[in-house]
């Protein structure tokens, strides 16, 4: 299935997020189409990351005019993700990450959309659960990108996620539809780039259909998830004993006695419950909380995740 035109019915008020690369242009050429027959709200969101100055002026100026040739309403939102990254001490992609997450939802909540659609792929598919299999991940982390998920009130979507960045190609050329190109995606010195350019090739010629083969377990494993994450929420709410917007403490001995594998969901839980929808925490700060007795949770002013007994 190319695209999942079923995440889609009449009532629904969709927000797309289009950075202006082609996944997301194809994205929002096939929901102009559907809204024709099915007559649900459009409009589009783009963030100004600040990271390559004129090439994101270039970006937002790019959507910008894209909405405009779709008659949709725009919004836009300018971040200086270099700033927030330093302050933060996250990587410059996580910082670009949250703060994108922080506008959509903001977005979404304040002109009640309640879709968010975004153009992630089968190849981001793949590339995501191998990046994070490398870099060390739980179930969680294996089970790669949901197609459909809620998050603060909102229904995130990827109705692009069975495609393959083939056929998102050739349906932009057989539309002749234009997109802005991202320099960077050619740069091997970057770990994903390497993976997408040089590795996940080699791997569809040890098997064509390595992607399904990825798919399949992540499935499997996002089910596994679904129920130790609901095992998790119910433990957690037992065990936390002060928590405010800035804050989360939890019980220490109650964190010690309980299986390890939901201990570690119930500090990433809380670890998301303070920086919301930063989603790629690395497992070895949640083992390094558990194995060192640690029982709080905090952000200071700059948003910086802080840890202490
Ligand atoms: N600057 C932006 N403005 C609006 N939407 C964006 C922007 N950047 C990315 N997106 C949306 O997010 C999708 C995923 O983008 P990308 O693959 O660059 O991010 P990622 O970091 O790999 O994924 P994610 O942010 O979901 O973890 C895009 O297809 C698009 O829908």
């Amino acid at each position: 299935m190319f695209f999942n035109a079923a995440l889609f019915a009449a009532p629904n008020k969709v927000l797309a997020a289009v950075s202006g690369g082609v996944d997301s242009v194809v994205l929002l050429d096939l929901l102009c189409d559907l809204k024709k027959s099915l007559g649900f709200t459009l409009a589009v969101a783009h963030l100004n990351h600040q990271i390559r100055q004129s090439a994101a002026e270039r970006d937002a100026d790019f959507v910008e005019n894209l909405a405009a040739k779709y008659d949709l309403p725009f919004h836009l939102s300018v971040k200086n993700v270099p700033a927030l990254a330093k302050q933060s001490g996250l990587s410059l992609e996580d910082a670009g990450r949250k703060a994108r997450y922080e506008f959509f939802f903001q977005e979404a909540q304040l002109h009640q959309y309640d879709t968010l659609a975004l153009a992630h792929h089968a190849d981001d598919q793949a590339e995501t659960i191998l990046f994070r299999l490398l870099r060390g991940a739980a179930a969680k982390g294996l089970s790669g990108i949901t197609p459909e998920r809620r998050e603060q009130g909102v229904r995130l979507v990827r109705p692009l996620l069975q495609a393959a960045k083939q056929e998102i190609l050739a349906y932009a050329a057989a539309h002749a539809l234009t997109f802005q190109e991202d320099e960077t995606n050619a740069d091997t010195a970057y770990t994903r780039n390497k993976l997408r350019l040089e590795i996940l090739p080699q791997l569809k010629e040890i098997n064509p259909n390595y992607q399904e083969g990825l798919r399949r377990t992540a499935e499997i494993l996002r089910a596994d998830d679904e129920y130790l994450d609901t095992e998790a929420r119910r433990l957690y709410a037992e065990i936390v004993v002060g928590e405010n917007p800035a804050r989360i403490k939890l019980d220490a001995v109650a964190l010690q006695g309980c299986h390890r594998a939901l201990a570690r969901r119930v500090v990433r839980l809380a670890i998301e419950k303070l920086c919301g929808a930063l989603n790629d925490i690395s497992l070895s700060y949640i083992e390094n909380f558990l194995d060192n007795g640690l029982t709080t949770i905090s952000l200071d002013e700059n948003g910086k995740l802080l840890v202490s007994k």
